[in-house]
């Protein structure tokens, strides 16, 4: 079984990361890696954070000489804005008196809900680790999974499809095109027409000391058929997926394929009718994003996930100061105006990583030789039929 687990406060040292359950001998590309947490600071609207950070993850345990020993891969990236923070985030010691504590909640944020539930006085106590911050462990996590999938020939890519008001209408060229496109554009839409309009929207938002929310997709494509199961509700895909896309700050929608637009078409231009040409089995159409019955159909996976506007506003909405119960405008924090293309790199992480999970399982060995054997042979076999 694949897993990992992170820790890390926003303000904090470091953010951590351990990944239990990868194979042996997987050459592990740390510049990709790097790269990726790189992808994932950048896009328009993003807040003063940025420019401190330069994210670069440490490899602590579990490769030698860039290869992967199945053994657990541990992980850190260090918080460069630690150095601003040693003494209000101290690990041991008293607060001192520099120390101003937080106790107007943030609508939309874990403040309210994680002071009461965590009996915390200072609300600083709840958004150190509800921050996105840690987002960037997730990152590096996924792009582990990612190269363990490009190794089979399996591809991610992201693209932002809705920003605020602005929708990308139509979307022309293969999906390596698409995305290679959005990779040059400040918020990863491929029609530059398209992204001058989202940029005027963002500056229009920070402006007026409000923020923006989004969509974003994620499309896999070379995954084999039969990746996940029907045969119980944990092992649907399509399930998982929704979780993974789900645990990310802020995702408050998933879809899979055209989604909830299914919900509004008659099922005649809903399902993708089955054909046999070349020794294969075709679709036409992809309105199912891959998955049917929790498995995957050979098709491109396509997820969509929304993100709400962030919740931390210069104009900041109505709240209650925790400790005297009167009305006060909540806490503002230094922050992001809009980080949706941000959070499409964290989508391609995720998904990543559960197509990556989805793999091992199906196709599981101690080292990638073993794993080669087993799809390989796989392969073969439903060739055949
Ligand atoms: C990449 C990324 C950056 C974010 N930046 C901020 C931010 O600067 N300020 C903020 O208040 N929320 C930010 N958020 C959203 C909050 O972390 C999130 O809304 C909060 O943790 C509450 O969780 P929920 O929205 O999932 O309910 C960001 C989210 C992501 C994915
Ligand atoms: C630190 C990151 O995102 C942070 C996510 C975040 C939040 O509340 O979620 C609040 C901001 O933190 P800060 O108050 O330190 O500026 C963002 O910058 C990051 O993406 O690396």
């Amino acid at each position: 079984m694949l897993r990992y687990l992170t820790a890390g406060e926003s303000h904090g040292p470091a953010l951590t990361a351990i990944i239990e359950g990868l194979p042996s001998n997987l050459p592990l590309d740390l510049e990709f890696i790097n790269h990726q947490l790189w992808r994932r600071q950048q896009g328009y609207g993003r807040g003063g954070r940025m420019k401190i950070e330069s994210d670069r993850v440490e490899i602590l345990s579990g490769v030698r000489f860039d290869k992967t020993m199945g053994t657990p891969v541990a992980m850190t990236i260090q918080n460069k804005d630690w150095r601003n923070w040693s003494e209000k985030m101290a690990i041991t010691g008293q607060a001192p008196s520099s120390v101003v504590e937080i106790t107007k909640p943030r609508p939309g944020h874990a403040d309210l809900a994680g002071a009461l539930k965590y009996n915390q006085e200072d609300i600083r106590n709840v958004l150190e680790r509800a921050s996105a911050r840690n987002t960037a462990t997730m990152v590096a996590v996924g792009s582990v999974a990612r190269l363990l999938l490009r190794h089979f020939g399996i591809e991610v890519y992201g693209h932002v499809v809705e920003l605020g008001s602005v929708r990308v209408e139509k979307f022309e060229g293969t999906i390596a095109e698409i995305a290679e496109r959005a990779e040059r554009s400040e918020v990863r839409v491929a029609d530059p027409e398209v992204e001058k309009r989202i940029i005027e929207q963002i500056d229009a938002a920070k402006a007026a000391g409000d923020t923006l929310g989004g969509v974003f997709e994620i499309i896999v494509t070379g995954a084999p058929i039969g990746l996940g199961s029907y045969s119980h509700p944990d092992r649907k895909l399509d399930g998982r997926l929704a979780q993974a896309l789900m645990s990310i700050q802020a995702i408050k929608g998933v879809e899979i394929g055209i989604g909830f637009d299914a919900a509004r078409t008659p099922g005649s231009h809903v399902h993708d009718e089955i054909g046999y040409s070349q020794g294969a089995y075709q679709r036409r159409t992809n309105h199912a994003g891959g998955l049917e019955g929790g498995v995957t159909n050979g098709q491109p996976v396509v997820v969509r996930a929304a993100m709400k506007p962030i919740p931390t506003l210069y104009k900041p909405l109505e709240s209650v100061d925790m400790r005297t119960k009167e009305p006060y405008r909540a806490t503002i924090e230094r922050s992001d105006v809009c980080a949706v293309p941000a959070a499409a790199v964290v989508g391609e992480a995720m998904v990543a990583w559960t197509i990556g999970q989805s793999f091992l399982e199906k196709f599981g060995g101690d080292s990638i030789e073993e794993i080669e054997r087993n799809y390989k042979s796989y392969l073969q076999a439903i060739g055949e039929r």
